[in-house]
């Protein structure tokens, strides 16, 4: 698996090495122990997974507190835009994101820390999205920003109209400022 930095401190794209043939591929997607060696304080408790049609945005998300979630996202059918925004008032990549194309083709995976919000865009006909995270759900402790946030500035690459989100993703508040 390779590890790369992004512009934002314990924010990394992961690339697992594939292993093709005339049958198709195999690859160690996930592997305990060479997680513990390199990010040794995360300890994955849940897999969740998701399917959603073109233009589905679904985000951006985060829980607080003790239910913040660490998230090694991927996709294994389809294509999304990720993206990922900083919350960590002390980072000085505050409110910066990144944004990285996930897709069944490449095999990406991007591994979120603790006080990010998260969110993707569908960007094929259908999408299913596969990821593990530290922390059970909690509903009472999950928090978001509106998807189109001006002061984040995300290119989401679609058109606002091609756009959908769920009825509670729409009501999600702006970035709180410092
Ligand atoms: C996240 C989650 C949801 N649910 C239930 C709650 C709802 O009845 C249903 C759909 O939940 P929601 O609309 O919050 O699902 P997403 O919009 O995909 O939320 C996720 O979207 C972005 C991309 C994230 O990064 C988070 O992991 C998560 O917030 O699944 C559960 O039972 N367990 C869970 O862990």
């Amino acid at each position: 698996m390779n590890i790369i930095e992004t512009k934002i401190k314990d924010l990394f794209i992961l690339q697992p090495k594939v292993f093709g043939d005339n049958r198709g591929y195999f690859m160690e997607a996930y592997k305990q122990n060479w997680f513990k060696e390199h990010f040794p304080h995360i300890n994955f408790i849940q897999d969740n997974e998701s399917q959603s049609t073109k233009g589905v945005l679904r985000g951006l998300h985060y829980q607080v507190g003790e239910f913040a979630q660490t998230k090694l996202v991927r996709v294994i059918q389809g294509e999304v835009l990720d993206v990922a925004v900083d919350c960590r008032k002390e980072s000085p990549t505050y409110r910066q994101h990144v944004s990285a194309i996930l897709s069944a083709e490449n095999k990406t995976q991007f591994l979120i820390p603790k006080g990010f919000a998260h969110g993707f865009l569908v960007l094929s006909d259908t999408a299913i999205f596969s990821y593990k995270v530290d922390a059970p759900y909690s509903p009472e402790n999950e928090s978001g920003i509106i998807w189109n946030d001006p002061n984040l500035n995300i290119d989401w690459k679609l058109k606002e109209e091609e756009i959908f989100l769920s009825e509670k993703d729409k009501e999600l508040p702006y970035f709180i400022k410092k």
